[in-house]
Protein backbone atom coordinates (compact mmCIF):
# COMPACT_ATOMS: atom_id res chain seq x y z
CA UNK A 1 0.00 0.00 0.00
CA UNK A 2 3.05 2.19 0.50
CA UNK A 3 2.68 2.84 -3.71
CA UNK A 4 0.70 5.84 -4.44
CA UNK A 5 -1.41 5.48 -7.89
CA UNK A 6 -2.82 8.36 -10.10
CA UNK A 7 -6.85 8.16 -9.96
CA UNK A 8 -7.07 9.30 -13.28
CA UNK A 9 -10.27 11.17 -12.30
CA UNK A 10 -8.63 13.54 -9.46
CA UNK A 11 -5.31 14.54 -9.66
CA UNK A 12 -5.07 13.59 -6.39
CA UNK A 13 -2.42 10.40 -5.53
CA UNK A 14 -4.17 7.88 -3.41
CA UNK A 15 -2.56 5.09 -2.02
CA UNK A 16 -3.00 1.84 -3.64
CA UNK A 17 -5.16 -0.83 -2.28
CA UNK A 18 -4.16 -4.88 -2.30
CA UNK A 19 -8.48 -5.52 -1.79
CA UNK A 20 -7.76 -9.20 -2.57
CA UNK A 21 -8.07 -10.01 1.18
CA UNK A 22 -10.28 -7.08 3.26
CA UNK A 23 -10.96 -8.23 6.79
CA UNK A 24 -13.90 -6.43 8.87
CA UNK A 25 -13.30 -6.72 11.94
CA UNK A 26 -15.60 -8.74 14.37
CA UNK A 27 -14.45 -8.43 18.42
CA UNK A 28 -17.99 -9.74 18.99
CA UNK A 29 -17.31 -12.55 17.46
CA UNK A 30 -13.67 -13.39 19.23
CA UNK A 31 -13.28 -16.99 20.26
CA UNK A 32 -12.48 -17.40 24.18
CA UNK A 33 -8.39 -17.52 24.76
CA UNK A 34 -7.34 -14.99 21.93
CA UNK A 35 -7.48 -11.19 21.95
CA UNK A 36 -8.38 -8.73 19.11
CA UNK A 37 -5.13 -7.48 18.77
CA UNK A 38 -3.28 -11.09 18.81
CA UNK A 39 -6.44 -12.30 16.42
CA UNK A 40 -5.53 -9.22 14.16
CA UNK A 41 -1.81 -9.96 13.94
CA UNK A 42 -2.18 -13.50 12.90
CA UNK A 43 -4.54 -12.82 10.64
CA UNK A 44 -2.21 -10.11 8.51
CA UNK A 45 0.43 -12.17 8.80
CA UNK A 46 -1.82 -14.97 7.24
CA UNK A 47 -2.47 -13.00 4.14
CA UNK A 48 -5.09 -9.63 4.93
CA UNK A 49 -4.24 -6.94 2.60
CA UNK A 50 -6.56 -4.26 3.86
CA UNK A 51 -8.35 -3.82 7.49
CA UNK A 52 -11.74 -2.29 8.26
CA UNK A 53 -12.56 -1.60 12.15
CA UNK A 54 -16.48 -1.31 12.50
CA UNK A 55 -17.49 -0.73 15.99
CA UNK A 56 -21.31 -0.74 16.00
CA UNK A 57 -22.19 -0.39 19.70
CA UNK A 58 -18.81 1.05 20.80
CA UNK A 59 -18.90 4.92 22.04
CA UNK A 60 -16.52 7.22 20.63
CA UNK A 61 -13.81 7.10 23.45
CA UNK A 62 -13.86 3.01 23.11
CA UNK A 63 -13.81 3.32 18.78
CA UNK A 64 -11.05 6.14 19.11
CA UNK A 65 -8.97 3.70 21.16
CA UNK A 66 -9.56 0.76 19.32
CA UNK A 67 -8.56 2.48 16.29
CA UNK A 68 -5.70 4.07 17.40
CA UNK A 69 -4.47 0.19 18.59
CA UNK A 70 -5.48 -1.21 15.28
CA UNK A 71 -3.74 1.39 13.33
CA UNK A 72 -0.71 0.89 15.11
CA UNK A 73 -0.62 -2.97 13.98
CA UNK A 74 -1.74 -2.07 10.57
CA UNK A 75 1.46 0.32 10.19
CA UNK A 76 3.86 -2.39 11.52
CA UNK A 77 2.70 -4.45 8.71
CA UNK A 78 2.50 -1.82 5.96
CA UNK A 79 -1.26 -2.89 6.06
CA UNK A 80 -4.09 0.23 4.95
CA UNK A 81 -7.02 0.67 7.72
CA UNK A 82 -10.13 1.71 7.05
CA UNK A 83 -12.36 3.43 8.90
CA UNK A 84 -16.25 2.22 9.34
CA UNK A 85 -18.97 4.86 9.31
CA UNK A 86 -16.64 7.43 11.75
CA UNK A 87 -15.49 10.35 9.61
CA UNK A 88 -14.11 11.94 12.80
CA UNK A 89 -12.51 9.07 14.27
CA UNK A 90 -11.17 8.54 10.49
CA UNK A 91 -9.63 12.47 10.77
CA UNK A 92 -8.32 11.92 13.89
CA UNK A 93 -5.97 8.94 13.35
CA UNK A 94 -5.47 9.88 9.86
CA UNK A 95 -6.52 6.48 8.30
CA UNK A 96 -6.29 5.55 4.80
CA UNK A 97 -9.81 5.20 4.32
CA UNK A 98 -13.86 5.15 5.41
CA UNK A 99 -16.43 2.93 4.58
CA UNK A 100 -19.82 4.35 4.25
CA UNK A 101 -23.38 2.66 4.07
CA UNK A 102 -26.21 3.46 2.13
CA UNK A 103 -27.76 5.41 5.11
CA UNK A 104 -24.93 6.87 6.09
CA UNK A 105 -23.42 10.82 5.08
CA UNK A 106 -23.08 10.44 1.05
CA UNK A 107 -20.02 9.96 -0.67
CA UNK A 108 -19.71 13.70 -1.60
CA UNK A 109 -20.15 15.09 1.38
CA UNK A 110 -17.61 13.19 3.22
CA UNK A 111 -15.09 13.84 0.26
CA UNK A 112 -15.55 17.74 0.97
CA UNK A 113 -14.68 16.96 4.72
CA UNK A 114 -11.70 14.76 4.78
CA UNK A 115 -8.41 15.08 2.70
CA UNK A 116 -8.30 14.61 -0.77
CA UNK A 117 -6.06 11.22 -0.81
CA UNK A 118 -8.63 9.38 1.55
CA UNK A 119 -9.96 6.35 0.51
CA UNK A 120 -13.59 6.21 0.45
CA UNK A 121 -15.63 3.04 0.29
CA UNK A 122 -19.47 2.34 0.09
CA UNK A 123 -21.40 -0.60 0.33
CA UNK A 124 -24.13 -1.54 -2.32
CA UNK A 125 -26.92 -3.65 -2.97
CA UNK A 126 -27.99 -3.02 -7.11
CA UNK A 127 -26.43 -1.60 -9.94
CA UNK A 128 -28.15 2.02 -9.04
CA UNK A 129 -26.48 2.23 -5.98
CA UNK A 130 -23.17 1.48 -7.95
CA UNK A 131 -23.95 3.77 -10.41
CA UNK A 132 -24.34 6.62 -7.95
CA UNK A 133 -21.12 5.59 -6.29
CA UNK A 134 -19.48 5.63 -9.38
CA UNK A 135 -20.83 9.51 -10.19
CA UNK A 136 -19.95 10.52 -6.54
CA UNK A 137 -16.27 9.75 -6.81
CA UNK A 138 -16.05 6.86 -4.53
CA UNK A 139 -12.69 4.94 -4.62
CA UNK A 140 -14.27 1.26 -3.94
CA UNK A 141 -17.45 -0.08 -3.53
CA UNK A 142 -18.60 -3.06 -1.20
CA UNK A 143 -21.09 -5.35 -2.76
CA UNK A 144 -23.74 -7.35 -0.95
CA UNK A 145 -24.78 -8.98 1.60
CA UNK A 146 -24.36 -11.94 -1.10
CA UNK A 147 -25.20 -14.89 1.60
CA UNK A 148 -27.02 -14.28 4.71
CA UNK A 149 -24.24 -13.52 7.56
CA UNK A 150 -24.52 -13.51 11.54
CA UNK A 151 -22.71 -10.07 12.09
CA UNK A 152 -25.38 -7.76 9.91
CA UNK A 153 -28.98 -8.09 9.54
CA UNK A 154 -29.49 -8.39 5.73
CA UNK A 155 -32.78 -9.22 5.82
CA UNK A 156 -33.81 -8.57 2.01
CA UNK A 157 -30.40 -7.31 0.83
CA UNK A 158 -29.02 -10.73 -0.03
CA UNK A 159 -27.98 -10.67 -3.46
CA UNK A 160 -25.99 -13.98 -4.30
CA UNK A 161 -23.17 -14.04 -6.17
CA UNK A 162 -25.70 -14.15 -9.33
CA UNK A 163 -26.63 -10.42 -9.33
CA UNK A 164 -22.48 -9.69 -8.31
CA UNK A 165 -22.46 -9.64 -12.01
CA UNK A 166 -24.84 -6.36 -12.96
CA UNK A 167 -22.96 -4.00 -10.34
CA UNK A 168 -19.35 -4.92 -11.37
CA UNK A 169 -20.50 -4.11 -15.68
CA UNK A 170 -21.49 -0.45 -13.82
CA UNK A 171 -17.29 -0.62 -13.03
CA UNK A 172 -16.35 -0.96 -16.11
CA UNK A 173 -13.55 1.44 -17.69
CA UNK A 174 -14.17 3.03 -14.19
CA UNK A 175 -10.58 2.68 -11.90
CA UNK A 176 -13.11 2.05 -8.77
CA UNK A 177 -12.55 -1.36 -7.48
CA UNK A 178 -15.36 -3.82 -5.61
CA UNK A 179 -14.85 -6.76 -3.18
CA UNK A 180 -17.99 -8.59 -2.04
CA UNK A 181 -19.24 -9.06 1.41
CA UNK A 182 -22.03 -10.75 3.67
CA UNK A 183 -20.95 -14.75 4.48
CA UNK A 184 -17.92 -15.39 2.41
CA UNK A 185 -15.93 -18.16 4.15
CA UNK A 186 -13.31 -20.49 2.95
CA UNK A 187 -16.09 -22.78 2.00
CA UNK A 188 -17.72 -20.71 -0.54
CA UNK A 189 -15.06 -17.69 -1.78
CA UNK A 190 -13.78 -19.75 -4.87
CA UNK A 191 -17.29 -20.58 -5.74
CA UNK A 192 -18.32 -16.96 -4.85
CA UNK A 193 -15.52 -15.42 -7.07
CA UNK A 194 -15.98 -17.88 -10.07
CA UNK A 195 -19.99 -16.44 -9.63
CA UNK A 196 -19.32 -12.77 -9.43
CA UNK A 197 -18.08 -12.02 -13.09
CA UNK A 198 -20.10 -9.87 -15.10
CA UNK A 199 -20.80 -10.51 -18.71
CA UNK A 200 -18.18 -8.09 -19.78
CA UNK A 201 -15.32 -10.24 -17.97
CA UNK A 202 -15.53 -7.66 -14.96
CA UNK A 203 -13.69 -9.33 -12.20
CA UNK A 204 -14.05 -8.77 -8.23
CA UNK A 205 -10.92 -7.19 -6.65
CA UNK A 206 -11.14 -9.05 -3.44
CA UNK A 207 -13.63 -10.36 -1.01
CA UNK A 208 -14.13 -9.07 2.48
CA UNK A 209 -14.36 -11.43 5.26
CA UNK A 210 -15.59 -11.06 9.02
CA UNK A 211 -16.08 -14.26 11.01
CA UNK A 212 -14.26 -17.00 8.88
CA UNK A 213 -11.40 -15.02 10.65
CA UNK A 214 -12.37 -13.05 13.58
CA UNK A 215 -14.98 -16.24 15.08
CA UNK A 216 -11.53 -18.43 14.73
CA UNK A 217 -8.97 -19.83 17.18
CA UNK A 218 -6.18 -20.08 14.46
CA UNK A 219 -6.62 -16.59 12.49
CA UNK A 220 -3.17 -16.89 10.35
CA UNK A 221 -4.54 -20.46 8.90
CA UNK A 222 -8.09 -19.09 8.64
CA UNK A 223 -6.52 -15.68 6.51
CA UNK A 224 -3.63 -17.74 4.50
CA UNK A 225 -6.68 -20.17 3.45
CA UNK A 226 -8.76 -17.60 2.08
CA UNK A 227 -5.40 -15.18 0.44
CA UNK A 228 -3.86 -18.18 -1.30
CA UNK A 229 -7.68 -19.07 -2.92
CA UNK A 230 -8.34 -15.77 -3.85
CA UNK A 231 -5.09 -14.81 -5.39
CA UNK A 232 -4.91 -18.10 -7.05
CA UNK A 233 -8.54 -17.41 -8.92
CA UNK A 234 -7.17 -13.91 -10.35
CA UNK A 235 -4.74 -16.25 -12.64
CA UNK A 236 -7.49 -17.90 -14.37
CA UNK A 237 -9.46 -16.13 -17.25
CA UNK A 238 -12.74 -17.39 -17.78
CA UNK A 239 -14.86 -18.48 -19.16
CA UNK A 240 -12.44 -20.97 -21.82
CA UNK A 241 -13.59 -21.17 -25.50
CA UNK A 242 -12.76 -24.13 -27.73
CA UNK A 243 -9.59 -24.99 -27.52
CA UNK A 244 -9.18 -26.57 -31.11
CA UNK A 245 -11.00 -24.94 -33.96
CA UNK A 246 -13.03 -26.92 -35.82
CA UNK A 247 -15.47 -26.94 -39.06
CA UNK A 248 -18.85 -28.79 -39.39
CA UNK A 249 -17.05 -32.06 -40.75
CA UNK A 250 -17.93 -35.36 -38.76
CA UNK A 251 -14.51 -36.44 -37.32
CA UNK A 252 -13.36 -32.98 -35.96
CA UNK A 253 -11.04 -32.67 -33.07
CA UNK A 254 -13.66 -31.48 -30.79
CA UNK A 255 -16.03 -34.42 -31.08
CA UNK A 256 -13.44 -36.58 -31.05
CA UNK A 257 -12.38 -35.67 -28.10
CA UNK A 258 -15.86 -35.84 -26.78
CA UNK A 259 -16.34 -39.48 -27.66
CA UNK A 260 -13.02 -40.19 -26.43
CA UNK A 261 -14.39 -39.52 -23.05
CA UNK A 262 -16.01 -42.60 -23.06
CA UNK A 263 -12.89 -44.65 -22.79
CA UNK A 264 -12.40 -43.32 -19.63
CA UNK A 265 -16.00 -43.99 -18.65
CA UNK A 266 -14.93 -47.55 -19.14
CA UNK A 267 -11.51 -47.15 -17.47
CA UNK A 268 -12.52 -45.72 -14.34
CA UNK A 269 -15.93 -46.15 -13.78
CA UNK A 270 -16.99 -42.92 -11.61
CA UNK A 271 -19.07 -42.54 -9.00
CA UNK A 272 -22.03 -40.30 -10.29
CA UNK A 273 -23.94 -39.12 -7.42
CA UNK A 274 -27.59 -38.41 -8.59
CA UNK A 275 -30.17 -36.43 -6.58
CA UNK A 276 -32.96 -37.02 -9.04
CA UNK A 277 -37.03 -37.00 -9.52
CA UNK A 278 -39.14 -40.42 -8.33
CA UNK A 279 -40.21 -40.96 -12.12
CA UNK A 280 -37.01 -41.58 -13.69
CA UNK A 281 -34.21 -43.06 -11.01
CA UNK A 282 -34.66 -46.42 -11.76
CA UNK A 283 -33.83 -45.88 -15.46
CA UNK A 284 -31.34 -43.09 -14.49
CA UNK A 285 -29.09 -45.45 -12.55
CA UNK A 286 -29.75 -48.25 -15.43
CA UNK A 287 -28.33 -46.04 -18.05
CA UNK A 288 -24.89 -45.19 -15.99
CA UNK A 289 -24.48 -48.66 -15.34
CA UNK A 290 -24.72 -49.26 -19.23
CA UNK A 291 -22.04 -46.51 -19.57
CA UNK A 292 -19.65 -47.87 -17.47
CA UNK A 293 -19.75 -45.88 -14.24
CA UNK A 294 -21.38 -46.27 -10.71
CA UNK A 295 -24.35 -44.42 -10.12
CA UNK A 296 -25.77 -43.48 -6.29
CA UNK A 297 -28.98 -42.37 -6.02
CA UNK A 298 -29.16 -40.65 -2.79
CA UNK A 299 -30.85 -37.34 -1.16
CA UNK A 300 -30.55 -36.79 2.61
CA UNK A 301 -28.48 -33.51 2.97
CA UNK A 302 -26.64 -35.80 6.12
CA UNK A 303 -24.39 -38.04 4.00
CA UNK A 304 -23.53 -34.97 1.36
CA UNK A 305 -20.14 -34.22 2.61
CA UNK A 306 -18.70 -37.42 2.62
CA UNK A 307 -20.25 -38.17 -0.69
CA UNK A 308 -18.80 -35.19 -2.46
CA UNK A 309 -15.41 -36.51 -1.54
CA UNK A 310 -16.12 -39.97 -3.40
CA UNK A 311 -17.94 -39.02 -6.28
CA UNK A 312 -16.59 -38.08 -9.85
CA UNK A 313 -19.83 -35.68 -10.89
CA UNK A 314 -22.87 -34.74 -8.89
CA UNK A 315 -26.40 -34.51 -10.89
CA UNK A 316 -29.06 -32.60 -9.48
CA UNK A 317 -32.41 -33.18 -10.99
CA UNK A 318 -35.54 -31.25 -8.99
CA UNK A 319 -38.19 -32.93 -10.91
CA UNK A 320 -39.96 -34.12 -8.35
CA UNK A 321 -38.72 -31.37 -5.75
CA UNK A 322 -39.56 -32.50 -1.74
CA UNK A 323 -36.66 -31.58 -0.08
CA UNK A 324 -34.38 -28.82 -0.86
CA UNK A 325 -31.40 -29.39 1.68
CA UNK A 326 -30.21 -32.41 0.07
CA UNK A 327 -29.57 -30.42 -3.21
CA UNK A 328 -28.25 -27.01 -1.26
CA UNK A 329 -25.92 -29.30 0.60
CA UNK A 330 -24.32 -31.47 -2.02
CA UNK A 331 -23.99 -28.99 -4.83
CA UNK A 332 -21.90 -27.19 -1.97
CA UNK A 333 -19.63 -30.10 -0.92
CA UNK A 334 -19.31 -30.78 -4.58
CA UNK A 335 -18.03 -27.29 -5.69
CA UNK A 336 -15.81 -27.85 -2.57
CA UNK A 337 -14.12 -30.88 -3.61
CA UNK A 338 -13.88 -29.24 -7.32
CA UNK A 339 -16.36 -32.00 -8.86
CA UNK A 340 -18.78 -31.31 -12.13
CA UNK A 341 -22.49 -30.43 -11.15
CA UNK A 342 -24.72 -30.83 -13.52
CA UNK A 343 -28.11 -28.79 -12.49
CA UNK A 344 -31.30 -30.06 -14.75
CA UNK A 345 -34.07 -27.83 -13.62
CA UNK A 346 -37.52 -29.53 -14.55
CA UNK A 347 -40.34 -27.97 -15.13
CA UNK A 348 -39.00 -24.92 -13.44
CA UNK A 349 -41.58 -22.74 -15.14
CA UNK A 350 -44.66 -25.00 -14.22
CA UNK A 351 -44.63 -22.98 -10.26
CA UNK A 352 -43.63 -20.12 -8.55
CA UNK A 353 -41.64 -22.64 -6.29
CA UNK A 354 -39.52 -24.32 -8.70
CA UNK A 355 -39.01 -20.79 -10.15
CA UNK A 356 -37.40 -19.43 -6.70
CA UNK A 357 -35.38 -22.53 -5.36
CA UNK A 358 -34.29 -22.90 -8.84
CA UNK A 359 -32.31 -19.31 -7.72
CA UNK A 360 -31.71 -20.25 -4.40
CA UNK A 361 -30.02 -23.52 -5.67
CA UNK A 362 -27.76 -21.64 -8.16
CA UNK A 363 -27.36 -18.94 -5.99
CA UNK A 364 -25.76 -21.31 -3.31
CA UNK A 365 -23.53 -23.10 -5.57
CA UNK A 366 -22.17 -23.10 -8.94
CA UNK A 367 -23.80 -25.15 -11.18
CA UNK A 368 -20.52 -26.37 -13.97
CA UNK A 369 -23.37 -27.36 -16.82
CA UNK A 370 -27.30 -26.44 -16.79
CA UNK A 371 -29.15 -28.74 -19.03
CA UNK A 372 -33.04 -27.94 -19.77
CA UNK A 373 -35.40 -28.42 -22.61
CA UNK A 374 -36.38 -24.61 -24.17
CA UNK A 375 -39.07 -23.47 -21.59
CA UNK A 376 -36.52 -24.84 -19.05
CA UNK A 377 -33.96 -22.72 -20.41
CA UNK A 378 -36.87 -19.98 -21.18
CA UNK A 379 -37.77 -19.61 -17.71
CA UNK A 380 -33.96 -19.26 -16.66
CA UNK A 381 -32.87 -16.44 -19.22
CA UNK A 382 -36.20 -14.83 -18.36
CA UNK A 383 -37.03 -15.52 -21.79
CA UNK A 384 -41.11 -14.78 -22.88
CA UNK A 385 -40.31 -16.72 -25.95
CA UNK A 386 -41.26 -20.71 -24.63
CA UNK A 387 -44.03 -21.70 -22.55
CA UNK A 388 -43.54 -24.55 -20.08
CA UNK A 389 -46.06 -26.91 -20.25
CA UNK A 390 -45.45 -29.08 -17.03
CA UNK A 391 -42.04 -30.52 -17.54
CA UNK A 392 -42.75 -30.53 -21.38
CA UNK A 393 -41.68 -27.75 -23.41
CA UNK A 394 -44.25 -26.03 -25.64
CA UNK A 395 -42.34 -24.93 -28.38
CA UNK A 396 -38.49 -23.52 -29.48
CA UNK A 397 -36.66 -19.80 -30.00
CA UNK A 398 -36.22 -18.16 -32.75
CA UNK A 399 -32.72 -17.86 -31.99
CA UNK A 400 -31.56 -20.58 -30.00
CA UNK A 401 -27.62 -20.16 -30.15
CA UNK A 402 -27.87 -16.45 -28.93
CA UNK A 403 -30.37 -17.45 -26.07
CA UNK A 404 -27.96 -20.44 -24.64
CA UNK A 405 -25.03 -18.28 -25.29
CA UNK A 406 -25.97 -15.23 -23.21
CA UNK A 407 -27.13 -17.27 -20.38
CA UNK A 408 -23.74 -19.10 -20.46
CA UNK A 409 -22.33 -15.82 -19.96
CA UNK A 410 -25.08 -14.92 -17.16
CA UNK A 411 -24.50 -18.27 -14.73
CA UNK A 412 -20.82 -18.87 -15.53
CA UNK A 413 -21.61 -22.38 -16.93
CA UNK A 414 -21.90 -24.68 -19.81
CA UNK A 415 -25.64 -24.69 -20.81
CA UNK A 416 -27.19 -27.36 -22.74
CA UNK A 417 -30.55 -26.72 -24.32
CA UNK A 418 -32.48 -29.78 -25.39
CA UNK A 419 -34.86 -30.74 -28.62
CA UNK A 420 -34.86 -32.34 -31.80
CA UNK A 421 -31.51 -29.94 -32.35
CA UNK A 422 -29.77 -29.74 -29.32
CA UNK A 423 -27.37 -26.83 -28.58
CA UNK A 424 -24.76 -26.25 -26.51
CA UNK A 425 -22.82 -23.08 -25.33
CA UNK A 426 -19.76 -21.92 -22.97
CA UNK A 427 -20.40 -18.59 -23.79
CA UNK A 428 -18.50 -17.64 -26.55
CA UNK A 429 -19.24 -20.74 -28.91
CA UNK A 430 -22.30 -22.75 -29.64
CA UNK A 431 -22.17 -26.43 -30.84
CA UNK A 432 -25.50 -27.82 -32.41
CA UNK A 433 -25.86 -31.62 -32.50
CA UNK A 434 -28.46 -32.85 -35.22
CA UNK A 435 -28.16 -37.01 -33.84
CA UNK A 436 -31.38 -38.27 -32.14
CA UNK A 437 -34.73 -40.05 -32.51
CA UNK A 438 -38.57 -39.23 -32.24
CA UNK A 439 -38.80 -42.30 -29.91
CA UNK A 440 -36.57 -40.10 -27.11
CA UNK A 441 -39.49 -37.84 -27.23
CA UNK A 442 -42.04 -40.32 -26.75
CA UNK A 443 -41.01 -41.48 -23.71
CA UNK A 444 -40.60 -39.66 -20.03
CA UNK A 445 -37.29 -38.43 -18.57
CA UNK A 446 -35.20 -39.02 -21.47
CA UNK A 447 -33.98 -35.24 -20.40
CA UNK A 448 -33.73 -36.39 -17.30
CA UNK A 449 -31.49 -39.59 -18.59
CA UNK A 450 -29.50 -36.84 -20.82
CA UNK A 451 -28.21 -35.12 -17.62
CA UNK A 452 -27.45 -38.24 -15.85
CA UNK A 453 -25.28 -38.94 -18.94
CA UNK A 454 -23.71 -35.57 -19.19
CA UNK A 455 -23.26 -36.35 -15.43
CA UNK A 456 -21.15 -39.03 -16.45
CA UNK A 457 -18.68 -37.35 -19.19
CA UNK A 458 -18.33 -34.67 -16.98
CA UNK A 459 -16.82 -37.39 -14.53
CA UNK A 460 -14.63 -38.71 -17.37
CA UNK A 461 -13.57 -34.84 -18.99
CA UNK A 462 -12.42 -33.90 -15.29
CA UNK A 463 -10.64 -37.02 -14.61
CA UNK A 464 -8.70 -36.72 -18.40
CA UNK A 465 -8.07 -33.34 -17.09
CA UNK A 466 -6.26 -34.36 -14.29
CA UNK A 467 -4.59 -36.92 -15.35
CA UNK A 468 -3.10 -35.21 -18.44
CA UNK A 469 -2.04 -32.12 -16.30
CA UNK A 470 -1.33 -33.11 -12.99
CA UNK A 471 -4.07 -32.29 -9.92
CA UNK A 472 -2.41 -29.77 -8.71
CA UNK A 473 -1.61 -26.83 -10.81
CA UNK A 474 -4.67 -27.57 -13.40
CA UNK A 475 -7.24 -27.63 -10.10
CA UNK A 476 -5.48 -24.35 -8.56
CA UNK A 477 -8.04 -21.47 -8.73
CA UNK A 478 -10.57 -23.23 -10.26
CA UNK A 479 -13.89 -24.66 -9.56
CA UNK A 480 -13.59 -27.78 -12.02
CA UNK A 481 -10.85 -28.94 -13.96
CA UNK A 482 -11.33 -29.71 -17.51
CA UNK A 483 -13.68 -28.61 -20.56
CA UNK A 484 -16.96 -29.15 -19.42
CA UNK A 485 -18.56 -27.82 -23.16
CA UNK A 486 -16.19 -30.94 -24.72
CA UNK A 487 -18.72 -33.34 -21.70
CA UNK A 488 -21.78 -32.13 -22.53
CA UNK A 489 -21.31 -32.68 -26.50
CA UNK A 490 -19.69 -35.80 -25.71
CA UNK A 491 -22.86 -36.92 -23.35
CA UNK A 492 -25.25 -35.63 -25.88
CA UNK A 493 -23.73 -37.93 -28.51
CA UNK A 494 -23.96 -40.71 -26.24
CA UNK A 495 -27.31 -40.65 -25.62
CA UNK A 496 -28.71 -39.50 -29.57
CA UNK A 497 -26.45 -42.19 -30.97
CA UNK A 498 -27.54 -44.75 -29.05
CA UNK A 499 -31.35 -43.72 -29.51
CA UNK A 500 -30.57 -43.72 -33.49
CA UNK A 501 -29.50 -47.55 -32.81
CA UNK A 502 -32.31 -48.46 -30.28
CA UNK A 503 -34.70 -47.32 -32.53
CA UNK A 504 -33.54 -49.12 -35.67
CA UNK A 505 -33.44 -52.56 -33.85
CA UNK A 506 -35.86 -55.04 -35.45
CA UNK A 507 -37.32 -55.77 -31.91
CA UNK A 508 -38.20 -52.00 -31.26
CA UNK A 509 -42.24 -51.67 -32.01
CA UNK A 510 -42.82 -48.58 -29.98
CA UNK A 511 -41.52 -46.64 -27.03
CA UNK A 512 -42.10 -49.55 -24.44
CA UNK A 513 -39.44 -51.56 -26.21
CA UNK A 514 -37.56 -48.57 -26.90
CA UNK A 515 -36.26 -47.55 -23.55
CA UNK A 516 -34.75 -51.29 -22.41
CA UNK A 517 -32.82 -51.07 -26.30
CA UNK A 518 -31.84 -47.58 -25.42
CA UNK A 519 -30.11 -49.13 -22.44
CA UNK A 520 -28.68 -51.87 -24.10
CA UNK A 521 -27.07 -49.65 -27.19
CA UNK A 522 -25.33 -47.01 -24.48
CA UNK A 523 -23.92 -50.24 -23.00
CA UNK A 524 -22.89 -51.34 -26.68
CA UNK A 525 -21.69 -48.13 -27.97
CA UNK A 526 -18.08 -46.91 -28.71
CA UNK A 527 -16.07 -43.66 -29.13
CA UNK A 528 -15.72 -44.83 -32.94
CA UNK A 529 -19.78 -45.30 -33.51
CA UNK A 530 -19.89 -41.63 -32.15
CA UNK A 531 -17.51 -40.39 -34.17
CA UNK A 532 -19.13 -41.86 -37.57
CA UNK A 533 -22.53 -41.30 -36.70
CA UNK A 534 -22.03 -37.32 -35.30
CA UNK A 535 -23.84 -34.51 -36.88
CA UNK A 536 -22.55 -31.14 -35.39
CA UNK A 537 -22.48 -27.50 -36.55
CA UNK A 538 -20.43 -25.29 -34.98
CA UNK A 539 -21.35 -21.02 -34.48
CA UNK A 540 -19.08 -18.66 -33.90
N1 LIG B 1 -37.93 -35.56 -32.17
C1 LIG B 1 -36.68 -35.77 -31.73
N2 LIG B 1 -35.71 -36.06 -32.61
C2 LIG B 1 -34.46 -36.26 -32.21
N3 LIG B 1 -34.07 -36.20 -30.93
C3 LIG B 1 -34.99 -35.89 -29.99
C4 LIG B 1 -36.34 -35.67 -30.34
N4 LIG B 1 -37.02 -35.40 -29.20
C5 LIG B 1 -36.13 -35.45 -28.19
N5 LIG B 1 -34.90 -35.74 -28.66
C6 LIG B 1 -33.66 -35.90 -27.87
O1 LIG B 1 -34.02 -36.35 -26.59
C7 LIG B 1 -33.16 -35.81 -25.59
C8 LIG B 1 -34.04 -35.22 -24.50
O2 LIG B 1 -34.53 -33.99 -24.95
P1 LIG B 1 -35.95 -33.39 -24.61
O3 LIG B 1 -35.89 -31.98 -25.05
O4 LIG B 1 -37.02 -34.24 -25.17
O5 LIG B 1 -35.95 -33.47 -23.03
P2 LIG B 1 -37.06 -33.13 -21.95
O6 LIG B 1 -38.18 -32.37 -22.56
O7 LIG B 1 -36.39 -32.50 -20.83
O8 LIG B 1 -37.52 -34.59 -21.59
P3 LIG B 1 -38.16 -35.17 -20.22
O9 LIG B 1 -38.89 -34.06 -19.53
O10 LIG B 1 -39.05 -36.27 -20.68
O11 LIG B 1 -37.04 -35.68 -19.41
C9 LIG B 1 -32.28 -34.81 -26.30
O12 LIG B 1 -30.97 -35.30 -26.44
C10 LIG B 1 -32.92 -34.61 -27.67
O13 LIG B 1 -31.95 -34.46 -28.66
C1 LIG C 1 -43.14 -36.67 -15.68
C2 LIG C 1 -42.28 -36.02 -14.69
N1 LIG C 1 -42.81 -35.30 -13.66
C3 LIG C 1 -41.89 -34.80 -12.85
S1 LIG C 1 -40.32 -35.20 -13.31
C4 LIG C 1 -40.88 -36.09 -14.64
C5 LIG C 1 -39.94 -36.81 -15.54
C6 LIG C 1 -39.71 -36.13 -16.83
O1 LIG C 1 -39.17 -34.90 -16.71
Amino acid sequence: MTSMQNTGRSQVSKPEIDYSLYLVSGRELLPEGITYLESLEQAIQGGVTVVQVREKNADTGEFLKIAQETQELCNKYNVPLIINDRIDIALAIRATGVHLGQTDMPVSVARSLLPAETIIGISCNNPEQVEKALNEGADYVGLGAVYGTATKDVTGKITGPRNVGAMLEKLDGSNVKAVVIGGIKSSNVLRTLHGSVSTTGHVLDGVAVVSDIAASKTPKDAAHNLSSIVKAFKHVSLPSSLATPFSTQVSSPLVEHAAALLYIVRKHGPLIHQITNTVVTNQSANATLALGASPIMATSPHEMEDLQKATGALLINFGTIADKEGMLQAGKFANLNKKPVVFDPVGVGATAYRRAAAKELMNFWQASIIKGNAAEIGTLADSVEVQAKGVDSGGSFENPPEVIRQLAQKERCIIVLSGVTDYISNGSDVVALHNGHPLLGQITGSGCMLGTVVATFAAAERLRSLEKEGTGSNEEGRLVSGDMLLAAVGGVLALTVASEIAAARKDVKGSGTFLPALIDELGRLTPEVIIDRAKVELFH
